[in-house]
């Protein structure tokens, strides 16, 4: 008899400043704030075993609605018990809702008030996804967070472009609500859209409000406005969303652009860069970049970052991770992928940490004073 799962919920443990500490409860488990979502993309976060990616830290992964919905198919994914148990992925699980992978992938898209017409990237086949058929999807993976069906709005827009886009992404929202199946543990977070304007983000943030939802993405953002426009946006929008329930910043971001945006009340964040960059041999560590491919490494003993307990740091040395990369050998990526995430993940604890011993503005200096040191 499985016991009932216990219901979706946030609760607040900490704040420092906006900076704030918590806790999220889902069917399949709880996972701490601020944190660092996975992205698994096609269900797989690319290179990595289940086991590896927990060894990271990792305790939430996203998997996209645009992706699955293509290949396997939901209804596939749904035959074998849900995304969980197809990945093996017993943790939580969130899932983007497809509009914004297929502005950027698909070929031959339409966005009508119905909903999104487009061509699979994969193979040209056609779909149309709706408010209705993103909850269904996103049901079928049996996806802890669900998204609302948004649209990203194009940067930069008039503000005439942004207000009829963000508009229409929230009367989606409301169908969203009134799709999404209600059940205990599981929840459906709205977007708040508005592009770089205030009163749009103000108006966007109030109408998700009253609809009501399990937590608040800000979206729009990660494409191309750069960080201090990005930071701006928050500065004016976070103020409008309700403290009782998580922020999911969507698409952030940079080691840096994760402690500027948990300083502003953001909770939740994913991001392809430390899985992207690991396989393009870009290494992410406290005193900033590192390229494992420079000759500079070609006969160094010491590990990419020797305060990390990850297992590319306990077992490997830069002269080895370079040489897998010169030799275009898979465990190179593996490998830079695992510490990436790790690097990120022990970000976030530090984050969590400081925040709950108010310890979070010394925390960002120490940050910021040795990402600037050089010299990795
Ligand atoms: C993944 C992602 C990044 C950046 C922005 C967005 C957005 O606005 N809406 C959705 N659904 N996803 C986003
Ligand atoms: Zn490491």
């Amino acid at each position: 008899m499985n016991t009932p799962a216990p219901k979706f919920g946030y609760e607040l443990k900490a704040t420092e400043g906006k900076a704030r500490r918590g806790e999220v409860t889902t069917a399949h488990g709880t996972f701490q704030t601020p944190a660092f979502m996975t992205v698994g993309t096609a269900g797989t976060v690319k290179g990595l075993t289940p086991d590896q990616l927990r060894l990271t830290g990792a305790e939430v992964v996203l998997g996209n609605t645009y992706h699955l919905m293509l290949r396997p198919t939901a209804e596939l994914v749904a035959r074998h018990g849900g995304l969980h148990k197809f990945m093996n992925w017993p943790h939580p699980i969130l899932t983007d809702s497809g509009g914004y992978q297929v502005m950027s992938l698909s070929g031959l898209r339409k966005i009508t008030e119905e909903g999104v017409k487009f061509q699979s990237h994969i193979d040209g086949s056609k779909h149309n996804l709706t408010p209705e058929r993103s909850m269904e999807i996103q049901d079928l993976l049996d996806s802890n967070i669900t998204m609302v069906l948004d649209e990203c709005t194009p940067y930069p827009a008039t503000h005439k472009e942004a207000a009829d886009s963000m508009r229409r992404s929230m009367r989606w929202a409301e169908r969203c609500r009134k799709a999404f199946r209600n059940r205990d543990g599981y929840g459906l977070f709205g977007i708040v859209q508005g592009s770089t304007y205030e009163d749009l983000r103000k108006e966007s943030a109030e109408a998700l409000i009253d609809i009501g939802f399990e937590g608040y993405a800000v979206g729009g953002l990660a494409v191309g406005e750069g960080q201090e426009v990005m930071f701006e946006v928050l500065d004016h929008t976070v103020p409008h969303l309700p403290e009782d329930k998580p922020r999911y910043l969507m698409g952030v971001g940079k080691p840096a652009d994760l402690v500027g945006a948990v300083a502003r009340g953001i909770d939740m964040f994913d991001c392809v860069l430390p899985t992207r960059s690991g396989r393009n041999a870009q290494g992410f560590t406290r005193r900033g970049a590192i390229n494992m491919r420079n000759k500079r490494h070609q006969d160094d003993h010491r590990p990419i970052d020797d305060q990390c307990s990850c297992m590319a740091c306990t077992q490997f040395s830069r002269a080895y991770l370079r040489h897998l990369f010169i030799a275009k050998e898979m465990l190179g990526p593996v490998l830079l992928t695992i510490h990436n995430l790790a690097y990120y993940q022990e970000l976030m604890a530090g984050m969590r940490e400081a925040i709950a011993a108010g310890t979070f503005a010394a925390f960002q200096e120490e940050f910021y004073r040795l990402q600037a040191g050089g010299d990795i």
